[in-house]
């Protein structure tokens, strides 16, 4: 493990990675992949998690291409260079923030959407130039093998590397030091990632999970609220970190939110679900014994079949959950949604609030007041009003959580930026020493008074201009008498002179 990573960061030592022009090259040799080799992508998502390549191509593949074209049009304008203002003590350098590659970023997947999980940060620390080593989750282990296979036919191959295996292998792995790591999972192991990375001193970015409130508000329309709701619950099994955990809403509405869901899932999947190549089935027999066992006790109002053997779970409904109970203490990750009943908005406010903060909040009303106030008075990685999912697909915006839910985050520009350290360059002259005398010792009053007034004084547009009058007055009469330095350097200290005492007449 240890000569993997070195390898991997000898090829970043090359500086191979860092031109603009190469990582436009190694995008698009990953959108040729994606496109040439679609169908075994899609398959091995399919044989993973008894997905259609319809649904595979849908939640995966077209993510993953539209973050190529995003970064491939818009990384010639952010790798550039930005100029910042300047104070006086620096108006005659050059200031600017220059975004630089971290070095070599470990990027640890998660199985539920095991391809765009993976290949959508790898798409973020290519952009930035980074080397990177990919560890998809051993769960999802025809995805993972296909990556393995596929990478290294179309990317550099010394610097972006997949290493295959389970907790042993990750563990290994988390010894070594890493410039970045971004890892996908749940909290627990959040936590074994972090601790791991402090010994390093490396910063990590941690897209964890969450149970997603989605609050309904009386006067809805529960037709629509229903089928949005549905959609984003059951898609994927309800094995999505953004999928909504559970509903709070008044207790009248139960009923009827049953009803719909019902409807709609007749409507989505079919009078036989099992049949639908639409429905999911559960990863593995260990979270299908775990979803199973968290509906003991409860009011199932809607769905509750099993099969072990193909570890089907139906789109599954609880009415009435106590709080208290299990189902309610962890993220569900499955078809089974609870229903908590509250008396109002203010006691919704409160019972989000009363617990770790989530990945995803939705909230569903026609108030639009409503909604802003939940989104005011709680806190989540994100939200969506008066829908579900959809604040994932929009890459303009960061896509991360906060607190439990995680830190740091992602998508288009935001993965840039996180995969790149923001570096601020200030490149002066080994002329003008004379200034620079403020700053040595030893010190005086006189000196801290210049000081003050280079570094606090604060000048309006009118004065500014005048500033920049009286500099270009100063540039003209140097190109015409270019031998006159000495002239140059003393119409400044006069004008800073001047101005410095009429700033300090003010003072007192
Ligand atoms: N925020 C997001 O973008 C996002 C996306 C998908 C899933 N999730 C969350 O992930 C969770 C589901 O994923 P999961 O955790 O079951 O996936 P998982 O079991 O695939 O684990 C994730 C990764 O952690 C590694 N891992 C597991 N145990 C480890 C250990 N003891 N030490 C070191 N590494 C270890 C695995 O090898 C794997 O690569 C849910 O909580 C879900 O909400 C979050
Ligand atoms: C539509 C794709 C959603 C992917 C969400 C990732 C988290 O599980």
């Amino acid at each position: 493990m240890e000569r993997e990573v070195q390898r991997v960061r000898q090829a970043f030592l090359s500086g191979r990675s860092r031109p603009l022009r190469f990582r436009l090259q190694q995008l698009e040799a990953l959108r040729r992949m994606v496109q040439e080799r679609e169908k075994d992508i899609l398959a091995a998502i399919a044989a993973d998690l008894c997905k259609s390549e319809l649904n595979a191509y849908s939640q995966e593949v077209i993510t993953v291409l539209g973050e190529i074209d995003f970064m491939l049009e818009n990384l010639p304008e952010w790798v550039t260079a930005k100029p910042v203002k300047k104070n006086l003590l620096t108006m005659m350098d050059e200031a600017y923030i220059q975004p630089q590659p971290l070095g070599v970023v470990l990027i640890i997947g998660a199985w539920n959407y095991p391809f765009v999980l993976i290949i959508q940060p790898l798409i973020g620390a290519i952009a930035a130039g980074n080397a990177v080593i990919i560890k998809p989750s051993e769960l999802s282990e025809n995805t993972a093998k296909i990556v393995a296979k596929l990478l290294p036919q179309y990317l550099d191959q010394d610097l972006y590397v997949v290493i295959n295996g389970g907790v042993e292998e990750t563990t290994e792995l988390l010894k070594q030091r890493f410039d970045h790591i971004f890892y996908t999972g749940n909290t627990a192991v959040g936590k074994i990632v972090m601790e791991a990375a402090a010994k390093h001193l490396t910063p990590v970015t941690l897209e964890l999970g969450g149970k997603s409130p989605c609050y309904i508000d009386k006067d809805c329309d529960l037709d629509i609220v229903c089928r949005r709701i549905t959609w984003g619950k059951y898609m994927n099994c309800g094995q999505t970190c953004i999928a909504p955990d559970y509903i709070l809403c008044e207790a009248s509405l139960q009923s009827q939110i049953v009803w719909k869901i019902k409807e709609t899932v007749k409507e989505f999947y079919g009078e036989n679900i099992k049949e639908s190549p639409d429905y999911e089935r559960i990863i593995n027999l260990r979270h299908f014994k775990r979803i199973l066992s968290l509906l003991e006790g409860q009011k199932i109002a809607l769905g509750g079949e099993t099969d072990e053997a193909t570890r089907y779970i139906a789109p599954t409904v609880l009415t009435d959950v106590d709080p208290k109970t299990k189902v309610m203490q962890e993220e569900i990750f499955g078809p089974v949604l609870p229903i908590v009943p509250v008396k109002n908005v203010d006691e919704a406010i409160d019972f989000i609030n009363e617990r770790e903060k989530p990945l995803a909040l939705y909230v569903f009303s026609h108030n639009h007041k409503l909604i802003k106030r939940m989104i005011d008075e709680t806190s989540s990685g994100g939200v969506t009003g008066n829908d579900v999912i959809m604040h994932f697909t929009l890459n303009s915006f960061p896509f991360g959580g906060v607190g439990s839910s995680g830190m740091g985050a992602y998508h288009g520009k935001h993965s840039f930026d996180t995969f790149s350290h923001q570096r601020p360059c200030l490149l002066k002259s080994l002329k003008r020493e004379g200034a620079n005398k403020l700053r040595y010792p030893p010190n005086s009053q006189s000196k801290v008074d210049w000081g003050k007034f280079f570094l606090l004084k604060r000048f309006n547009k009118e004065k500014l201009g005048l500033l920049l009058f009286t500099f270009l007055g100063i540039v003209a009469a140097v190109l015409v008498k270019k031998y006159q330095a000495v002239l140059r350097r003393k119409a400044l200290l006069i004008f800073l002179v001047v101005h410095r005492l009429r700033w300090s007449s003010k003072q007192r």
